[in-house]
């Protein structure tokens, strides 16, 4: 024996109000679509009229559409799951809105009665009456021009849905770019034109009034197999790349939702956009896009507009480029670690601090082959001046994501090589001095490395660039690290103090050293007066400046030390005795 399946209406109803729509108000929409593609099937949009009327105890909406025969009130608004707007094989029709044959369902979700009074042209008008426990009725309608009007009697608690503003507003909302007229209460709410047909300063002033912003800049978007036009407004103030912005999205001119994912690619934080489409496919909640291989096709369309935007922009206006870097530098490189394409265009186009001015990776690569990099702000200032003046190219990475970021440019790409350099590194490019020189140094070297032993310093001499410094200190990660265990273990106690002597035994023995540079002429002088003490206090004085000059930690010896040997100078150098 072969049954029919039932339908609880209520039990449908209960299924759209609670989980497929997220809120009543879209019978507004649903009412609007229907009207919308009702006079798209006459073939003549452009005279097509939609016109809604508010009351204390109904709402109507009037098209001036094909309208319906009685046989198909029967099938089409009697039947669930019906719908007039799909072909034989069972697939929506391209020109139409709606597909499912639902839609008109939500209209429960606010009343308790819907009364659909209709004509097909030379057809007898009808009139049809639907209520929430699932019965209708069919009977002839009064006399009537050819279309459809649809009357919902408001159910006890939901007036307020159906009010003049609320309708007012949710019409305007979703249907402003209809292409057919609507009017609620007399008053339009379609506009003229849609924004990105209506020239820049439009589009300016839309983002202004729908999004809240002015944008920094504006793309315009087409992508032809999705029949998609639109704009995308670039931010012109930072966002948090993790917080994904979502994007107005219109289907055939209604509006799918405000708030639309997945339609731009993760790295195009930057840009909200409004577009309109043909061919993508909404839910069957119409609030979301579905994601099949178009939308996919699509988000890989607008990504290379916006990259072609970005390219476009470094070649016409670079500055206006650094401006976005300047804006959106922390989301980029964020995304940068992640996405191949932003790794490129931050490589390309994000100029960073370097010992040689601000400049790009690829121009950083470009100039000195291989990308140098010191990973703290402390590193690059310690050896920013002196790799200069020794030709070392040098980058700071020592900004957030920007060390990383290097990294990764040369996991991904074999081609390009990075070095982090150390401060010891440096050393091993300074010149030593000739054989004689050495010599002659000995005792002067022996009796400052007696002064400064016991701040765990090595003095040496070397000639270097510039000139005009005359000491450095330099530090090995690994020295520094036995610096930092030093500096716990003399303000810790007894049993955590062991444990850090074990530690510190087991650190490499290169310890941070002063290097001298022979080329400065102050260096020479101190070098060459017979007063050892003199002598002394001034390289003391040399190693408290280049601790100072490299930001390295003063500790309470350091700070001692440098009191004491500037009071010396100072004693030396006020004439007079004491009285
Ligand atoms: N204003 C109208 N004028 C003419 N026919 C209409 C009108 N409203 C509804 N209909 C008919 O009733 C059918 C069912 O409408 P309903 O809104 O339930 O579904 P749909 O619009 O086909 O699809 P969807 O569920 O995607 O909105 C429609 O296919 C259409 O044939």
């Amino acid at each position: 024996m072969s049954n029919t399946f039932q339908v609880d209406l209520r039990g449908i109803v209960d299924l759209l109000s609670h989980h497929l729509y997220a809120s009543p108000r879209v019978y507004v929409r649903e009412l609007l679509q229907n009207a919308v593609d009702a006079i798209t099937a006459t073939g003549s949009a452009a005279d097509g009229q939609v016109q809604i009327t508010t009351g204390e105890d109904e709402l109507r909406i009037t098209d001036n559409g094909v309208g319906l025969t009685e046989a198909q009130v029967h099938e089409l608004l009697a039947t669930i799951g019906r719908s007039s707007k799909r072909d034989e094989l069972g697939f929506a029709r391209h020109e139409f809105l709606g597909q499912f044959g639902i839609g008109l369902l939500s209209c429960f979700l606010v009343a308790d009665e819907i009364h659909v009074h209709t004509r097909r042209a030379g057809a007898e008008p009808v009139r049809w009456i639907g209520y929430s426990d699932g019965r209708y009725e069919v009977r002839p309608g009064e006399e009537r021009e050819p279309g459809t009007s649809v009357t919902l009697l408001p159910r006890r608690g939901a007036e307020h849905l159906l009010s003049g503003t609320t309708v007012r507003e949710l019409a305007t909302l979703y249907g402003s770019l209809l292409p057919v007229t609507v009017e609620v209460d007399g008053e339009r709410v379609t506009a003229d034109a849609v924004p990105w047909e209506s020239g820049r300063a439009a589009l300016y002033a839309y983002a202004e009034k729908v999004f809240g912003f002015v944008p920094f800049d504006i793309v315009e978007l087409d992508v032809p197999q999705a029949g998609l036009k639109g704009a995308a407004f670039v931010l012109s103030t930072p966002v948090n790349p993790a917080t994904r912005g979502g994007h107005r999205v219109y289907l055939k001119r209604m509006l799918l939702a405000e708030s639309v994912e997945g339609l731009l690619p993760e790295w195009a934080f930057f840009a909200r956009c409004v577009v309109d489409s043909t061919e993508l496919r909404p839910t069957a909640s119409r609030e979301a896009l579905y994601d099949d291989g178009l939308l996919g096709e699509t988000r890989d369309a607008i990504a290379d507009q916006l990259r072609g935007w970005l390219v476009r922009l470094a070649t016409t206006d670079p500055r206006k480029l650094g401006r976005f870097l300047t804006v959106h530098h922390l989301g980029v490189k964020a995304l940068a670690l992640h996405d191949d394409e932003m790794l490129s265009i931050v490589d390309q186009w994000y100029p960073m601090e370097t010992n040689m001015g601000q400049v790009t990776l690829a121009e950083f690569r470009e100039r000195h082959g291989l990308i140098r990099y010191a990973a703290t702000p402390d590193e690059f200032r310690q050896l920013a001046a002196v790799a200069a003046a020794q030709d070392v190219g040098l980058v700071n990475g020592g900004y957030v994501y920007d060390s990383d970021i290097i990294e990764r440019l040369a996991t991904v790409d074999p081609e390009i090589r990075a070095e982090r350099l150390e401060p010891a590194d440096l050393a091993t490019r300074f010149t030593g001095l000739d054989a004689e020189a050495e010599l002659r140094l000995r005792p002067f070297l022996a009796a400052v490395q007696r002064r400064l032993d016991r701040l765990g310093c090595e003095v040496v001499i070397r000639a270097y660039e510039p000139a005009t410094l005359p000491a450095l200190y330099l530090v090995s990660r690994a020295a520094a690290f036995h610096d930092e265990l030093t500096a716990s273990r003399d303000r810790a106690d007894d049993i955590w103090g062991g444990v850090l002597d074990a530690l510190a035994t087991t650190a490499p023995p290169d310890r941070p050293q002063l290097v001298l540079n022979a080329r400065n002429p102050l260096v020479r002088r101190i070098t060459a007066i017979g007063d050892p003490e003199l002598a002394g206090l001034a390289v003391e004085s040399l190693y408290g400046q280049a601790l100072m000059l490299g930001h390295h930690p003063i500790r309470p010896a350091d700070a001692a030390l440098l009191t004491s040997s500037m009071l010396g100078l100072l004693d030396r150098a006020v004439p007079g005795s004491e009285r």
